[in-house]
């Protein structure tokens, strides 16, 4: 880790096999590498430093083992992150119906946790469209439901990768500069509605 300075801390999460390593590599190495798919252990570690309305960021990305073999570990792993990017593969539905699994874990231990849905491998429904084993519309409605993001994106060809950690970026100062603003000029949150306070002020 070499003790870099991280603004905001940021989790992968979702089933094994389901490409969250290969959305780390794209973004911060921009690569896709081919090979023998090679499970993680544990959890990984990088630091991206990126630029948001002229402002300077750094992302640490902690890439957890979707293996159930580590499960309990990716609590920790998750503790305190700023967002969770929840990966789910588009052809594969079974990935899709683990996701809400770490959604409630998040709602539940992490509230200040935005999430991120993401579907994965999209180069693959390009290449035949009946491969998508889940509907956009589905996950758009369930991404709504919970105040969450949803992208859909390829690390074999990049699409939406930056969109994603871009977005990500952005709603943290977004955020951060909104609690500030409202810490500095002393506004009595407790005044709002519970749906106000919690979808701006959450981070
Ligand atoms: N076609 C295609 N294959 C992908 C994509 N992303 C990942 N894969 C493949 O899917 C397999 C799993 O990818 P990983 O990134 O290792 O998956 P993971 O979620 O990190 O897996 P765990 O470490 O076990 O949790 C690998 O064989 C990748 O090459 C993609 O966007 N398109």
């Amino acid at each position: 880790m070499s003790g870099q300075r991280v603004d905001a801390k940021v989790v992968m999460l979702g089933k094994e096999y389901v490409g969250k390593t290969s959305l780390v590599e794209r973004y911060v190495h921009n690569r896709f590498l081919v090979g023998p798919y090679q499970n993680t252990i544990g959890a990984a570690f990088v630091a991206k430093v990126m630029s948001v309305a002229g402002r300077t960021v750094t992302l640490g990305i902690w890439d957890t083992a979707g293996s159930e073999r580590y499960e309990a570990m990716s609590r920790i792993y998750y503790r305190g992150a700023k967002a969770a990017i929840v990966c789910y593969d588009l052809t594969d539905s079974s990935s899709f119906q683990q996701e809400n699994l770490w959604v409630h874990e998040l709602q539940n231990f992490e509230e200040h946790c935005r999430i991120y849905l993401c579907g994965t491998k999209s180069d693959l429904l390009d290449e035949d469209r009946r491969k998508r084993g889940v509907d956009f519309h589905d996950v758009q409605d369930y991404a709504d439901e919970i105040k969450a993001e949803l992208f859909e994106t390829s690390s074999k060809t990049g699409q939406n990768v930056d969109e994603l950690f871009q977005k990500v970026a952005e709603d943290y100062v977004h955020f951060t500069a909104f609690q500030v603003m409202t810490e500095e000029k002393g506004v009595d949150l407790s005044q709002k509605s519970g749906t106000y306070f919690y979808s701006c002020c959450h981070h």
